[in-house]
């Protein structure tokens, strides 16, 4: 029998969420697979993003369960919050789901080096201990890493990764950012006690990108929580004092704080991976450039995932790994449709959660009907609570499909998982009206709304509806 051509079908670099679930779903169609990562198998998701930062959601969800509690008629009283003791169980999951990695893609046959790897040609890569493998195929998905700003001392500041790794909270902080993980952590550290600060840079309520509304009501909520939001604002400079870190703001005014933190996006993790011998492209950001088939410009190396600055969220890196590896190794090739992504930022009380076009931009692409339901939900109202939910869909007056869907609400990250089947098939306003309602519930909402709230027309006043 001839010698394989290579040492193997296909070399995995980074053994994230992507990483992983290509190797595996390749190994399993029958492709010789090796994957090199260099810190803890599973990756940003699963050591330093979604799983921990969703445990931590739910630690800090408790005081106002227990506040709840009480106007339920329960005596309820938490006491303090015990770091060390979530900390320690936090980490022991994480090295559970580390191992189940780990042990997931070995079953399936995959080979795993656990060092750093670059890329030495089209077809060779290099491990950090100076061994050298010549492989088929190259997948790059080695993610990204947290991007901190130029500013003076930044380096006293911490990212995101450090979040996880805290042997004591400190006592106050200040989040500079205003997106994903600015909010989802003002949400978390003011919910386990911490006094948080946010400043964003920009006069305008947080997430930006996000449904108008959906912003307003946010940044309201966190305020609500006692997060102190300040707009138009961003540090100038940092620099150590005794009592934590002295920072300066672009209007002059300086405040102390335990900590600081940079949530200020994430970039592409291609530094010192090889690529510039290669003639792969990359964009002004440092992403691969590839193709609807996650192809580079160099037929054998392939990339998915956050190193691709598409949609950065764990589910598109996974879809994006296995369509790969079914066109690649499978037989059966498969595209990825990045044009409807659901997707949830864990605040608390409620959360926002999305899919498809913002208000915003509907009425900038044309004629939209807006149904939208903003109220008191019923279990959070007879507990005091005057936070309001919000229910919004954007239909096509013209078709009548629904083009978007915006919520604010307790578990809106999980209903917005359920309407992005029926939108994902294409579904019509009648649709959602033919469904019954269950009643009572707060996403019955979604199948009630029964005229729009405002109707935009192209050229024209918005008309406020007069049902
Ligand atoms: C704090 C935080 C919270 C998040 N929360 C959510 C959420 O709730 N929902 C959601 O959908 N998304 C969330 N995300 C985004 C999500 O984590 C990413 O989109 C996802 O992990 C991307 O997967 P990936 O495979 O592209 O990269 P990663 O998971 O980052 O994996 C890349 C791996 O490659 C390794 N590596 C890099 N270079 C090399 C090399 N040269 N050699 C060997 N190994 C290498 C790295 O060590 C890493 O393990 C969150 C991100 C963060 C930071
Ligand atoms: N729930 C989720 O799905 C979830 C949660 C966390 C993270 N993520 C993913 O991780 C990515 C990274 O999260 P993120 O919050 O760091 O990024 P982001 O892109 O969501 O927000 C970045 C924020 O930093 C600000 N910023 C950027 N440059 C700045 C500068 N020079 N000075 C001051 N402010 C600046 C921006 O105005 C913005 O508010 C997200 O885009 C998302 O893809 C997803």
């Amino acid at each position: 029998m001839a010698e394989p051509e290579f040492d193997c079908d296909l070399f995995v670099i980074g053994g994230g969420s992507g990483g992983v679930r290509a190797a595996r779903i390749a190994a399993t169609h029958g492709a010789r697979v090796m994957l090199a990562e260099e810190s803890r198998m599973g990756g940003t998701c699963v050591i330093r993003g979604c799983v921990p930062k969703k445990l931590m959601v739910f630690a800090s969800a408790h005081p106002l369960a227990a506040a709840e509690a009480r106007a339920y008629g329960w005596s309820a009283d938490l006491g303090p919050f015990d770091w060390p003791r979530f900390h320690g169980t936090l980490m022991t999951e994480l090295d559970r789901l580390e191992a189940a990695y780990t042990r997931n893609a070995e079953n399936a046959g995959v080979t795993i080096h656990h060092q750093r790897a670059r890329i030495v040609d089209h077809h060779t890569i290099a491990l950090a201990d100076g061994r050298q493998f010549s492989t088929k195929t190259i997948l790059i998905a080695v993610g990204g890493r947290p991007f901190v700003p130029d500013v003076e001392g930044a380096e006293l500041a911490m990212i995101s990764d450090d979040l996880f790794l805290m042997e004591q909270l400190p006592k106050s902080i200040l989040l500079v950012g205003a997106g994903f993980i600015a909010c989802e952590f003002a949400t978390i550290l003011a919910g386990l006690g911490v006094e948080t600060s946010l400043a964003y840079r920009r006069d305008e309520p947080l997430l930006r990108g996000f449904d108008g509304e959906l912003r307003e009501m946010a940044t309201e909520q966190l305020r609500a929580l006692g997060v102190n939001v300040m707009l138009g604002t961003e540090p100038k400079s940092l620099a150590k004092a005794d009592d934590g870190i002295a920072v300066v703001f672009n209007d002059g005014h300086e405040r102390r704080y335990d900590a600081v933190l940079y949530a200020t996006g994430r970039a592409p993790y291609t530094g010192d991976l090889g690529l510039e011998k290669t003639g792969v492209h990359r964009d002004g950001r440092g992403a691969i450039v590839v193709d609807e088939w996650s192809q580079s410009a160099v037929p054998s190396i392939f990339a998915v995932g956050d190193v691709t600055d598409r949609v950065n969220l764990t589910p598109v890196a996974i879809r994006e790994a296995h369509a790969f590896a079914d066109t690649m190794f499978g037989g059966r090739p498969r595209k990825v449709d990045h044009d409807l992504v659901a997707s949830a930022v864990y605040l608390r009380p409620f959360e926002v959660a999305t899919i498809g076009l913002t208000e915003e931009e509907a009425h900038d692409r044309g004629p939209v009907d807006v149904y939208a339901a903003t109220f008191r939900p019923m279990r959070s109202a007879f507990a005091g609570s005057n936070v309001r939910a919000l229910f919004k869909l954007l239909v096509d007056p013209e078709t009548d499909r629904v083009l978007g869907c915006h919520l604010f609400a307790p578990d809106a990250g999980e209903l917005i998982q359920l309407v992005a089947i029926p939108i994902t098939m294409g579904a019509t306003k009648a649709d959602f009206d033919a469904t019954m309602a269950v009643h009572p519930t707060i996403a019955e909402e979604l199948v009630t709304m029964r005229e729009p709230a405002r109707r935009h027309r192209p050229d024209a006043v918005s008309e406020r509806a007069t049902a």
